[in-house]
């Protein structure tokens, strides 16, 4: 029985958190193997430090949604390629996996996770009804894979990243049994919008991992928006231990998009003795509403699926989790399918796409939330000035009736992977 961590990391920049994680949990003094996913947009030099601190690497293949309208509505253009998340079933030489975003850092050991049954996740705090999917627990499986790359194919992703996918997958989460919710201790949200400091005060102590959500990044620089202590932290570790060798990729391919880009002036230094300012603050809030409005189920117009939703219930309950007792059929199994993906011919898809015109102003500019530029400041403060929060919006504004439009967008390569 061999059971392992995973993180995922496309690029160096994502591989700087991944470092600083692999090292919280060896810290932490986890006894289980901890594996890295990457892809081949890693630099050579930072492959190597990651082969140096993880159990295992694997190269995988870049999978991304495309899908600019619902990534538009989260202020998070660069997180399509957060599909390829999905190639971390294709681990079948693992029982059991616990993911962890390679923005999350484990600050006490949480090897218990790995008695939570598959599937397991914690409330998000924007729709507590739906699961965060920076940290959860699953059983590597060939055919799940398989059922969610499908479902992904047909339903795309309502949030245009894999949080809104497996969350329509796994749709039955918040009705499952209590022990597929993971406390909040395993996935707290490290941003200065969290504001139930009273909880925080009677909880927070108990914390074993702090996940940096959002755009902002440790590694950015910044503890604007995310809790000090834990940025602090973070910084740590990653001076001790990183900083050294990441000198070394500072022309790699580090940002994936435009929207990195615009905050590369602080990303490969980073810069930390700066106060949040109200204004960061009140946009970081107004941005975590504002993916709220992701959820509301009026919002998941598409060709396909109109016919599919009448109500506004989950309509997918495509995913039965197996029993634990059937690992080793599971492995057995998937072995056999392993080979069959080697060879999977090259294919494009078109995924479908959702008309989300009217919010498209609002938040096309929130992902400068959270920067240092004044410029930036300044837009957060006009967007703060004329958005109102979703709690708020007449729900007319909800339910008018928009014409379904079907982009034919250009989608990822699907083929094997090189395990
Ligand atoms: O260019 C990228 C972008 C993301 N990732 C990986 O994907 C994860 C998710 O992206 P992240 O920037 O951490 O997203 P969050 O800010 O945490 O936003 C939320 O929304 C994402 C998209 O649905 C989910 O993946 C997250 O779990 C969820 O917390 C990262 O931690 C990395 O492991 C990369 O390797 N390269
Ligand atoms: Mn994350």
């Amino acid at each position: 029985m061999s059971e392992s961590w995973v993180t995922l990391a496309t690029n160096d920049n994502y591989a700087q958190g991944a470092l600083v994680l692999v090292h919280s949990l060896r810290t932490a003094g986890t006894t289980r193997k901890i594996h890295c996913l990457i892809s081949n947009q890693v630099s050579t030099p930072v492959r190597k430090q990651l082969e140096e601190h993880f159990d295992d690497v694997s190269i995988v293949d870049v999978f991304n949604s495309n899908d600019s309208d619902n990534l538009g509505l989260i202020g998070r253009p660069d997180l399509g390629i957060t599909f390829t998340k999905l190639h971390c079933w294709r681990l079948t030489q693992y029982t059991k996996c616990v993911f962890l975003d390679a923005d999350t850092l484990v600050i006490r050991n949480a090897d218990e996770l790995f008695t939570r049954p598959d599937f397991s996740a914690a409330a998000d705090i924007g729709w507590p009804d739906s699961f965060n999917s920076g940290v959860f627990v699953y059983v590597p499986n060939n055919e799940t894979y398989r059922q969610l790359v499908d479902f992904a194919l047909t339903h795309g992703s309502y949030d245009g990243g894999d949080q809104g996918l497996l969350n329509d997958f796994f749709s039955n989460w918040r009705d499952l049994p209590s022990e597929h919710r993971l406390p909040f201790i395993y996935n707290m949200t490290a941003g200065a919008f969290y504001t139930y400091a009273a909880a925080y005060k009677r909880y927070g102590e108990n914390t074993k991992i702090v996940h940096f959500i959002g755009s902002v990044k440790p590694w950015h620089g910044s503890p604007a928006v995310h809790t000090g202590e834990h940025f602090q932290q973070w910084q740590k570790i990653y001076h001790a231990h990183v900083t050294h060798t990441s000198r070394t990729n500072q022309h790699s391919t580090a940002f994936p998009s435009h929207h990195h880009e615009r905050q590369s002036h602080s990303a490969d230094q980073p810069k930390m003795e700066r106060k949040p300012s109200i204004v960061q603050e009140i946009g970081n809030f107004v941005m975590h509403v504002v993916q709220s409005v992701t959820m509301l189920p009026s919002y998941e117009h598409d060709a396909h699926s109109n016919e599919q939703r009448e109500n506004n219930e989950p309509q997918h309950q495509h995913y039965d989790a197996p029993k634990q007792e059937d690992h080793h059929h599971h492995e057995h199994h998937e072995h056999h399918e392993h080979h069959d993906h080697h060879h999977e011919p090259e294919q494009q898809h078109n995924w479908p796409a959702r008309p989300h015109e009217e919010f498209k102003d609002i938040v096309g500019s929130t992902d400068c939330f959270g920067s240092q530029d004044p410029e930036a400041d300044k837009e957060v403060e006009e967007i703060t000035n004329n958005v109102q929060c979703p709690s708020f919006v007449p729900i007319e504004r909800h339910e008018e009736s928009r014409p379904v439009r079907t982009l034919s967008l250009k989608l990822m390569n699907f083929y094997s992977t090189k395990f």
